[in-house]
């Protein structure tokens, strides 16, 4: 979860008056302290992967470079919650590798440093899929920088020479902001404008709007205002992929969408009980504000919202409490809870009970791209 400032802020900043991660920076701009927000979540994948939390082999290369730090133990379990059920839902997406199966494509909103692309890439088992990562262009440059100096990340995009060099499947822009490679884009991109472009599909290059597709908003669209968040889902589900495909027949069972789109959202829930206005008021103190945790504020409200936003054919969502206790293995809650003490249960459930992860679909009558979602338990409460 908290790779989260949110979670980190919430149990080390109470009591301090003062959270964790912007010490540094005087007096930043808003969108400065949410583009900082990537550090923290950096260091908190690092920190649960360096405890065996998580497998990630390219945690360490980004992160940035003297950032390594131990997060408390209800922070790393977080991490492993939402990270494992995240890589679960896109596992079902993609769904087996098998020869001829249509390609699909993965958009993470405000991907940061996000590894997962590289996990997926690096995968054997993993079938053909374009992933394409947007984020502001000082944090996509920060990324671009990483992947240059890190030859493991450079042999997952299939290159051993410099990024850019002659016959190099990737291309870095001028700017060093952008990149493109056959299944590999990063775009520097405010997600605010993207809604304004008259030309949706210019607004970013390589992304094939005929492909079944899964968004990703991992603590991303929470720190826009309700209606920049509503535009910019807009923006995908009737604006990129509003169309039905050439030569398809999904409108059939009145499926009115284009390709099949699916959205992921992990994001902080509950602000009104007692603890969620310490959580609130300790990322007040470090000038964050989750603009759109008021107006979701349930496992409801959320379901309702995809329900309301085209993602008709199937909303889902549970807290990160709800999955540890019924998605986790016994055999693999055992490991976890191997790895090192954790003391205090009732901060863990309470802190795990104000994150969650949502999930919903549109899909077509003769393709099910979201088939993989359909059995899997939600909570049915609010
Ligand atoms: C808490 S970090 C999460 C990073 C990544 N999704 C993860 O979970 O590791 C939030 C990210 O969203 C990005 N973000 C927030 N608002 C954005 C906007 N309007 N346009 C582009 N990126 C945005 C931030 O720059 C930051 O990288």
């Amino acid at each position: 979860m908290a790779s989260i400032p949110n979670l980190n802020s919430l149990r080390q900043g109470r009591g301090r008056g003062r959270g964790l991660g912007f010490g540094n920076v005087s007096r930043p701009g808003k969108d400065q302290v949410v583009q900082g927000t990537d550090n923290d979540a950096s260091v908190s994948r690092l920190s649960a992967v360096e405890l065996g939390y998580l497998d990630d082999p390219y945690a360490t290369a980004l992160t940035p470079p003297g950032s390594a730090t131990r997060r408390l133990p209800i922070i790393n379990r977080g991490t492993y919650v939402r990270t494992t059920t995240i890589d679960q839902l896109v596992t079902r997406f993609l769904g087996p590798w098998s020869p001829n199966k249509q390609r699909k494509q993965i958009i993470s909103l405000g991907a940061g440093s996000d590894t997962r692309v590289f996990r997926l890439l690096s995968s054997r088992q993993t079938p053909d899929f374009i992933y394409h990562e947007l984020d502001f262009a000082v944090n996509t440059t920060a990324k671009i920088r990483a992947i240059r100096s890190a030859p493991e990340l450079q042999r997952v995009l299939g290159i051993d020479s410099p990024v850019s060099g002659e016959g190099s499947p990737v291309t870095v822009s001028e700017a060093g902001d952008a990149l493109q490679s056959p299944s590999y884009h990063v775009h520097p991109v405010d997600l605010r404008s993207l809604p304004t472009h008259s030309n949706p599909a210019a607004a970013l290059p390589g992304v094939e709007t005929g492909l079944p597709t899964l968004l990703i908003s991992e603590c991303c669209l929470v720190y826009l205002s309700p209606i920049e968040a509503q535009k910019v889902v807009s923006f995908f589900t009737e604006g990129l992929f509003g169309q039905i495909a050439p030569g398809s027949d999904g409108d059939a069972l009145g499926h009115t969408g284009g390709a099949p789109l699916g959205l992921i959202l992990y994001e902080p829930i509950r602000p009104n009980d007692a603890f969620g206005e310490v959580m609130v008021s300790n990322l007040a103190a470090r000038g964050i504000q989750l603009q759109t945790l008021h107006k979701y504020a349930s496992l409801e409200a959320q379901r309702t919202r995809f329900r309301e936003q085209g993602f008709g054919d199937g909303q889902a969502a549970g807290d990160i409490e709800f999955i540890w206790k019924n998605w986790v293995t016994e055999e693999e809650k055992g490991r976890v809870a191997g790895l090192e003490m954790l003391d205090e249960m009732e901060e863990w459930e309470l802190l795990a009970r104000h994150y969650c992860i949502a999930w919903g679909w549109r899909d077509q009558a003769h393709i099910s791209a979201f088939a993989g979602w359909k059995d899997l338990e939600a909570q049915k409460g609010g």
